[in-house]
């Protein structure tokens, strides 16, 4: 269960995902990309844009309901990536590696790249930006809206 949450703004977002595609470029050319959603749509996205790749494909697996870890569902297989030559498989951040793992036996070949990663995910990453704590829960910006909250003065301690 998280203890803490870490809260991404779209700007952040942005430079995060740009700096994810300087580090693919690094590694060589990308054909193609397959995004699992839905997390990973956007940031797919982004490095698409940058990568300049017009190639982009889906894999859609469930594992989370809010915080809450069921069984991985494959709603929708990658139609189009073979077996994954070629590919960068995107996420937005893995947490157990239970997705991302899943992901990879469909696409033995991809490389697997995300944003943000946890420890016990972190080593099935080829590729990531930033590591975040065990016990923390990324809120991303499509899950969260600016709201207004209290002074510290005016809350109540702890
Ligand atoms: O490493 P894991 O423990 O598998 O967790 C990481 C996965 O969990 C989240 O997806 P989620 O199942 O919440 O679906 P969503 O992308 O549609 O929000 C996140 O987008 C990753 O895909
Ligand atoms: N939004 C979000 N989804 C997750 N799925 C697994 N871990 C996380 C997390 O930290 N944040
Ligand atoms: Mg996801």
């Amino acid at each position: 269960m998280a203890t803490h949450y870490y809260t991404v703004t779209w700007d952040q977002l942005h430079r995060d995902g740009r700096a994810l595609a300087w580090r693919l470029m690094e590694r060589g050319p990308v054909r193609g990309v397959v995004a699992i959603t839905r997390g990973g749509l956007i940031p797919a996205a982004i490095v698409a844009r940058e990568l300049e790749i017009r190639l982009i494909e889906s894999v859609s697996v469930v594992t989370y309901d809010e915080e809450a870890r069921g069984e991985p569902v494959v709603v929708k297989a990658p139609a189009a990536a073979g077996d994954g030559e070629g590919f960068v498989i995107i996420d937005d951040l893995v947490d157990t590696g239970t997705t991302a793992r899943i992901v990879r036996a469909l696409l033995p070949r991809a490389a697997f790249a995300c944003i943000y990663a946890k420890p016990a995910g972190r080593d099935i990453a080829d590729v990531f930006v930033t590591e975040v704590s065990q016990d923390t829960w990324i809120l991303f910006p499509w899950d969260t809206e600016p709201q207004f909250v209290a002074p510290l003065a005016k809350r109540p301690p702890g």
